[in-house]
């Protein structure tokens, strides 16, 4: 029944395609298609499936797991896509430049992405969904607030940070460009080799050798965007006589995801 559901939200997409980005965003959030689940479910009270569903939902254990697994299906059918491929030519040999990137949507529904954005403590709630998709990188957030007007030109993040490590976007959408050599055309714009949107609510998961290769920037954006990332630093090249920020110790150790270990934050501006 979920993958019929499944099929049919995708069949409705592709009806809706004419929809800006963001509302084809808010169209396939998961956790509106649960609730769009729950009415559904209402309605079909008296269906055999509504009644087997039931039977399972009456049982709070074996609910809460129907619950996981009803997620994990959702999010994997169609929350996901990793399969990106450019060439490139880099030292003779042709390489795919986006091996290794998975783009992960529908994490936050539309409210929470109007409203909850820059707040760790609302990412602990989603820790479920996101700590599978961080696989535990959640050691420093940067938090990047880009006015219009801002960019970030070509980089290859720092090698003292792990790979995997990941970037969520709120607020307003823009595009990342990777490349193993990108060109500045003017101020603020950049030619590459790969283009990928990235709308309000995406997790974008950087990963692999490939990440190191090629290198991405975020050309000027028109609008205010806020991006947080999720970075572990490689523990052996952690600066001497590393200590948690002062700021840290003081708040409550629930308060932070578990994996959290250092929480700093700055604003990138003008670069
Ligand atoms: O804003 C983004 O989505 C990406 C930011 C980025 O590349 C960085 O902070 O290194
Ligand atoms: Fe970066």
């Amino acid at each position: 029944m979920l993958v019929a559901e499944v099929e049919r939200e995708f069949a409705s997409l592709k009806i809706h395609s004419k929809m800006s980005s963001t509302e084809r965003y808010d169209y396939i959030s998961w956790v509106d298609l649960f609730k769009k689940q729950e009415i559904e479910k209402k309605r079909k009270k008296n269906t055999q499936d509504f009644v087997m569903e039931e039977k399972v939902e009456s049982n709070p254990k074996k609910a809460k797991l129907y619950m996981e697994k009803t997620k994990q299906r959702v999010f994997i059918s169609f929350s996901m896509k990793k399969d990106y491929a450019c060439l490139e030519r880099i030292n003779r040999r042709l390489v795919n430049i986006l091996d290794g990137l998975e783009l992960h949507i529908g994490i936050f529904n539309s409210m929470e992405q109007k409203k909850n954005y820059g707040s760790i403590h609302t990412l602990n709630k989603k820790k479920d969904v996101w700590q599978r998709i961080c696989d535990n990188t959640i050691r420093i957030c940067i938090i990047n607030i880009y006015e219009p007007g801002d960019c970030i030109p070509p980089h290859i993040d720092n090698y003292n940070f792990v790979r995997p490590f990941s970037t969520m976007s709120f607020l307003s959408e823009c595009n990342i460009i990777f490349g193993h050599k990108l060109k500045s055309v003017k101020p603020g714009e950049f030619i590459g080799s790969a283009l990928i949107p990235l709308l309000v609510g995406y997790v974008l998961v950087l990963n692999g050798n490939r990440v190191d290769l090629a290198k991405h920037c975020i050309p000027t954006v028109s609008c205010k965007r806020i991006s947080i990332t999720f970075r572990k630093m490689d523990k052996a090249k952690r600066p001497h006589n590393f200590k948690l920020d002062s700021d840290l110790q003081n708040i409550k150790s629930s308060d932070l995801s578990d994996s959290s270990e250092s929480y700093h934050t700055y604003k990138r501006k003008h670069l």
